[in-house]
């Protein structure tokens, strides 16, 4: 796979006693986004085991869909998340739908070698064990997600910030599709950006990127994949993958940020931000959108933007989505206007009086930055689903029978959708409700059913049969 690579002695083995100099120009290249090693290095299993206390609790960063994250030492003194892949998930894999990627680690460190950004979660390493018990060494990111400093802060970042993170992890997309040959992540949410040291966004986790041969037999054979709420709707076959697929993903992102609201959060009718947000922007209500915790940006323009940015994004004609060099132009733009300040900065939470009922969401501390996971913090995010159905973005709605506006396009669409969920979709519902029960008793949370992953055993197959 083209992997650059160098002794496990030499990568971990040499420095016992770690150089501070060193260690500061290692960090001050990483901040500029030097290349300070770009070899990818080899790990013995034995090391990674060590350096993570033999993968205890207390290392624990957190749960993905892939299996667990934990936050290792280094025996040179640098710090790195090692991502372990659980027996549990490759049973899935395998079990319920054939076509989703056999290993996700092997695929993040196909595509990982061979980018290397500041905007992005870097790859460090991986170990030499056999590929379904691989370890994968990235680059650690002490402040959380996106979704935490999000949904779970006690103070959220101002508007300053926010724009910057949303600029950030625009930056990093383009730096994506912009590769040779361009890469589509299929998994954009603020559950995969992650907030390193500096408070700098950096787009994580490549389990389910592609990167984009035309007439690559892989790309046209790889069922659509993606996380609920964020996934987008016309991705319902193979071919219909584009990087405007990702540019949908990033305009729901870009509304969450806007909101502060969830992607799909069942105790909000509708639930789903699209299908809340996107009528709002269009009938000039913006303030009602904006995140009722702090003030919404002071300069029309920035509001107005903001809406306009995102509704471009989350347009179903893919054509008429813009690329990620437009959106990072209008939000370099937006950030002359509006000030960064500090992180939070805005002291109390306040409601608009324009934003009618909408509660506040409520807030926990911030987890520990890599010691350990807060027992307030769900170790569940927005869970990915692999699915070739396109219904994703609105299924809470159709569940809950709530189709409530049908002279909008998007709505004319849910009720066609909405005949085809009879028809196909008895797999994907049931897996769903099962796991709304799963996470409500794992976490004690009502608010977001979006965050399991899902498995539509029947349709996938028959596109692995006609695409093989
Ligand atoms: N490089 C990292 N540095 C610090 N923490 C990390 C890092 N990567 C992941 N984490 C933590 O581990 C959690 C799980 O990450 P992971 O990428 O496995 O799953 P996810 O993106 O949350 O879910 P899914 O796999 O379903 O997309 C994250 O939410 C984050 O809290």
């Amino acid at each position: 796979m083209g992997y650059l690579s160098c002794k496990a002695e030499s990568a971990i083995a040499a420095v016992h006693n770690p150089s501070k100099k060193s260690e500061k120009i290692h960090e001050k290249n990483e901040d500029l986004g030097l290349p300070i090693n770009k070899k990818i290095q080899h790990f013995d299993y034995s090391d990674l085991q060590a350096a993570t206390n033999n993968f205890s609790d207390q290392k624990l960063l957190g749960r993905g869909s892939h299996g667990l994250v934990y936050k290792a030492l280094l025996r040179n003194g640098r710090l790195v998340a090692v991502k372990k892949p659980s027996h549990q998930n490759n049973h899935h894999h395998h079990s319920a739908i054939s076509a989703v990627p056999e290993n996700e680690v092997e695929n993040e460190i196909d595509i990982l070698s061979k980018l290397h950004s500041p905007r992005l979660v870097n790859l460090v390493g991986f170990t030499n064990t056999p590929h379904q018990n691989r370890l994968l060494v990235v680059e650690f990111m002490s402040n959380g997600t996106l979704y935490d400093t999000l949904h779970l802060s006690q103070q959220p970042p101002n508007w300053g910030r926010r724009i910057r993170l949303a600029l950030q992890t625009a930056k990093a997309i383009q730096t994506l599709h912009s590769s040779v040959p361009p890469v589509i992540h299929r998994d954009i949410k603020s559950a995969n950006v992650l907030i390193d040291r500096n408070f700098n966004a950096r787009l994580g986790d490549f389990g389910l990127a592609l990167r984009c041969h035309v007439d690559d037999y892989r790309l046209l054979s790889t069922p659509p994949a993606g996380t609920m709420g964020y996934l987008d709707p016309g991705y319902v076959t193979p071919d219909n993958l584009s990087t405007k697929t990702d540019v949908f993903s990033f305009g729901i992102l870009l509304l969450e940020m806007i909101s502060g609201r969830k992607a799909i959060d069942v105790s909000h009718s509708p639930p789903s931000i699209v299908d809340w947000a996107i009528p709002l922007i269009r009938r000039g209500k913006l303030l009602s959108v904006f995140d009722p915790r702090i003030p919404p940006p002071k300069d029309p323009i920035v509001r107005k933007q903001l809406g306009i940015i995102a509704a471009k994004c989350v347009r179903s004609c893919k054509e008429r989505r813009p690329s990620m060099n437009e959106i990072v132009e209008s939000l370099s733009f937006l950030t002359k206007l509006v000030p960064l300040r500090s992180w939070n900065g805005l002291g109390n939470p306040c409601l608009m009086v324009e934003d009618v009922g909408r509660p506040v969401e409520v807030v926990s501390s911030r987890p520990k930055a890599g010691g350990g996971v807060d027992d307030r913090k769900p170790l569940s995010n927005p869970r990915r689903v692999y699915s070739d159905l396109g219904f994703r973005n609105n299924l809470m709605d159709l569940m809950a029978g709530r189709i409530e506006n049908e002279e909008d396009d998007t709505m004319k669409t849910k009720v066609h959708r909405r005949s085809r969920l009879k028809n196909e979709g008895s797999s994907f519902r049931s897996v769903v409700s099962e796991n709304k029960f799963e996470r409500n008793r794992s976490v004690g949370e009502t608010s977001n059913i979006s965050s399991r992953r899902c498995y539509p055993v029947a349709r996938s197959k028959s596109y692995a049969q006609t695409t093989a």
